[in-house]
């Protein structure tokens, strides 16, 4: 392309929208749009820099410093490429969402035939955020980048998104954050937990019912898939479902419609469907429980939330935020709290079972065991900070003899409820599962 050329697409981006530069494939920045100006170089001129140096403020290219670049690999394939980055901004580093294409191949075509100018344009990832955040999904490592970036790319579309992953890495907020980022983001956000829903409340709690349709249906009540119209449904822990349920999920899938208990009329079905599940879904289809038509519904686009244990470079940022939130929620005087070094070295040389829900646990304890402002390594310190047995309680769960699994089960829930003088949520975290988890099972016994 020409000088000329090229000034002429400077002039037209100048009018996009979108913050976009011309590059060449010696990531030289050719131009850049007012609104890459505004948005990522504090107004100032970056015409004849390199874009590494702009966005990453480091000395050699992103491919050669660890992380995907779009531009190499455009320069490679001739296609388009998108990448996650973290990019230094005016506002501090933010998730940034790149998209590298290719300019027509003209005169100025390298020696391996391949296009030597390219138009980058980015765009800011809103709902997660790489520095402390009193809300939304907070991270910076491989793994939870990795984990966004497959967000970043369903969230636009309708696309049915099945999150998998342990309990407590964040599954409910990532659904919120493919919510957020979709054109259904004015819509409601409908979550469902599926555990526990036994046939005939899986069926009017969805779908709602007319009045008179059983004993104490005193008025029409429409269930949560009326409530998700125009927005995401959320169903939490599909891999609980009963094989009834599943039956009746995937005919509201296939049909997109339902009837509300009692009644006789179909209604249309308007919302996007984001699932999730701790367990191993494709296990459970080949030993037959759970349905492999529905799997195959669901799993459109799987994302896997990385444990904890996957991302632990993550645990000052996430402390951070939730101690931010914690003192939001106590005392709604943010950063009233704050964690000593030791602390931090504390937090980040333990390993979390419960994952972020149990790291969340640990902080919010922290603030209550602490007298001042300051966080202090004793106040994480569980065997001085877990709650006592109530008098009178066994200390230690003991079982004389083999039992059923299901006794067994009761019986170590009770013993561990007594152990912890009540509070279920600690509890939840100790056991590895989520508060609804421990209540349903609760309920069960
Ligand atoms: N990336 C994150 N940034 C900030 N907070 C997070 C993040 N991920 C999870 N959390 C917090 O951790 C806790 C657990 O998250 P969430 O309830 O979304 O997990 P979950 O995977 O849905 O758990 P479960 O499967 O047990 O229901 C919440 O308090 C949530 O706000």
């Amino acid at each position: 392309m020409t000088d000329q050329g090229i000034a002429q697409l400077a002039a037209y981006l100048e009018e996009v929208a979108e913050p976009s530069i011309i590059l060449d494939d010696d990531y030289r920045i050719l131009a850049a749009n007012v609104a890459y100006r505004r948005d990522f170089a504090g107004s100032q001129d970056v015409t004849g820099r390199r874009c590494y140096e702009v966005s990453h403020r480091i000395d050699r290219p992103c491919d050669q410093a660890g992380e995907a670049c779009p531009l190499r690999q455009t320069a490679q394939s001739g296609h388009p490429q998108r990448a996650l980055h973290l990019h230094h901004t005016p506002r501090g580093e933010e998730h940034v969402d790149v998209e590298t294409r290719p300019l027509a191949r003209g005169p100025g075509k390298s020696k391996a035939g391949q296009p030597r100018l390219f138009v980058e344009s980015m765009r800011v990832v809103r709902h997660a955020s790489s520095q402390p955040a009193v809300q939304g999904l907070v991270g910076r490592s491989p793994a939870f980048q990795a984990m966004l970036a497959r967000i970043t790319r369903a969230a636009p579309a309708e696309a049915t998104v099945l999150l998998l992953g342990e309990t407590g890495t964040g599954k409910e907020l990532a659904a919120r954050a493919v919510h957020e980022g979709s054109p259904r983001a004015t819509g409601p956000f409908v979550a469902v937990d599926c555990s526990g829903l036994t046939e005939t409340l899986f069926e009017s709690e969805l779908f709602g019912y007319e009045k008179g349709a059983f004993t104490g249906a005193t008025h029409l009540k429409a269930g949560l898939v009326e409530a998700a119209a125009g927005g995401t449904l959320f169903l939490d822990e599909i891999g609980e479902l009963p094989p009834a349920q599943q039956a009746k999920l995937l005919r509201l899938l296939e049909s997109g419609t339902y009837r509300r208990v009692g009644g006789v009329e179909w209604l249309p079905a308007d919302f996007r469907l984001v699932s999730a599940t701790h367990r191993d879904l494709a296990a459970m289809v080949r030993a037959g429980d759970f349905r492999r038509d529905l799997y195959y519904r669901v799993n459109t686009f799987p994302i896997h939330m990385p444990a904890l244990a996957e991302r632990r470079e993550d645990i000052p940022l996430l402390a951070a935020s939730l101690l931010a939130r914690i003192d939001a929620a106590n005392s709604g005087r943010i950063g009233h709290h704050r964690l000593s070094a030791g602390a931090l070295r504390t937090l980040q040389a333990r390993d979390y079972e419960g994952n972020i829900r149990e790291l969340r646990n640990l902080v919010e304890r922290a603030t209550l065991l602490a007298d001042g402002t300051e966080i202090l390594p004793e106040h994480l310190d569980e065997s001085t900070t877990t709650a006592p047995a109530a008098p009178g309680n066994e200390t230690e769960f003991r079982i004389a003899a083999p039992i059923r699994l299901d006794e067994l089960e009761s019986r170590y829930l009770q013993w561990a409820l007594d152990a912890s003088a009540g509070n279920r949520s600690e509890l939840a975290a100790q056991l590895g599962i989520s508060a609804r988890t421990l209540y349903r099972l609760l309920r069960k016994r």
